[in-house]
């Protein structure tokens, strides 16, 4: 029976790296999570033991601080495809690198009337990710973004309805044309080129167009508030061929108030927070560019 090593990768997880850009007395930070994978043909390593072309998890970690003082964070996508084509450069047996960061946004605390220079808030809004996987070096070299958001928490108070679903004899759900809708939005969208693309501002306005038709659209499923985001986006960026979602229904129960003699017209609600209904889609162009592997390794999604 011959045994051999299948897909591997192996890296460092979730380095917490902070930025302070402290130039002028007008501070910036960068707040990231970084994960690094390096894969490749890596079975001497695993099957004999020897880790003569195992570039260790500690100096990918170590590199992640220093690059973070060397290269600058100017955004998630930058600075993973820097170490991306760092660690490849540097381990001749991967054959692909995959970073995955997440970073937090803190905002400036109002003080005496005006933003502080060097105080700062997390004000919730979501997080924003990007995961880079670049494949090969040189000439042979593919690089891939998918940049998303995840934890994004949104309700809208009514203009969503939910109803004319199939039914069989264990449906019980009541049909609705006034209901709250809320989710915690995970949307990752995967870019066709890493040139030319202005990071910080297309994460922006991907997250505006997101918030906007969450609120806009009237809804008659999650499943079509997903659909018209999507679409929105990819008919605004054409750098960005699809766009993926997770997003779990946070259902909100009407509390039936008349055993004390109490009208509910939609004011109170029992926020479940399990089960869930759980909603995932992807919106993608007709003629998207081939994938390759910028959704390896990238949980959670169909
Ligand atoms: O927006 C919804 N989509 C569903 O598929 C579904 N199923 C359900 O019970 N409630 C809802 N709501």
């Amino acid at each position: 029976m011959a045994i051999k090593l299948g897909p591997n990768q192996y890296g460092k997880a979730e380095t917490h790296v902070v930025r302070v850009y402290r130039d002028t007395p007008r501070h910036e930070i960068r707040d990231l999570t970084v994960g690094t994978a390096l894969r490749g043909d890596f079975s001497e390593a695993h099957v004999r033991g020897d880790q003569g072309e195992v570039l260790p998890t500690d100096t990918q970690k170590n590199t992640v601080f220093s690059f973070a003082k060397e290269k600058g964070i100017e955004s998630p996508e930058q600075f993973g495809l820097a170490l991306a084509d760092h660690f490849l450069a540097t381990s001749k047996r991967a054959d692909g690198a995959r970073i995955e960061l997440d970073e937090v946004t803190w905002s400036r605390i109002q003080a005496d009337g005006t933003e502080h220079d060097h105080a700062f808030v997390q004000m919730g809004g979501g997080v924003r990710t990007a995961v880079v996987n670049v494949d090969g070096r040189g000439e042979d070299r593919k690089a891939h973004v998918v940049s998303g958001i995840k934890d994004l928490v949104v309700l809208k108070s009514t203009g969503s309805e939910f109803h004319g679903f199939l039914k069989d004899k264990y449906t019980t759900l009541e049909p609705t044309n006034d209901r709250v809708m809320a989710t915690s939005l995970i949307a990752r969208w995967r870019y066709n080129t890493t040139e030319g693309l202005d990071w910080n501002k297309t994460y922006d306005v991907v997250k505006a167009i997101l918030l906007e038709k969450f609120a806009t659209i009237h809804s008659y499923a999650l499943q079509q508030t997903l659909y018209g985001m999507g679409e929105a986006v990819l008919e605004q960026f054409p750098q960005i061929d699809e766009i993926k979602f997770s997003a779990p229904n946070k259902h909100h129960f009407l509390v039936d108030l008349s055993p004390f003699g109490v009208e509910n017209q939609n004011e109170v609600f029992y926020a479940a927070d399990r089960p869930y209904g759980l909603i995932e889609a992807t919106v993608v162009r007709d003629d998207a560019s081939d994938p390759g592997s910028a959704w390896h390794a990238v949980p959670a999604f169909v």
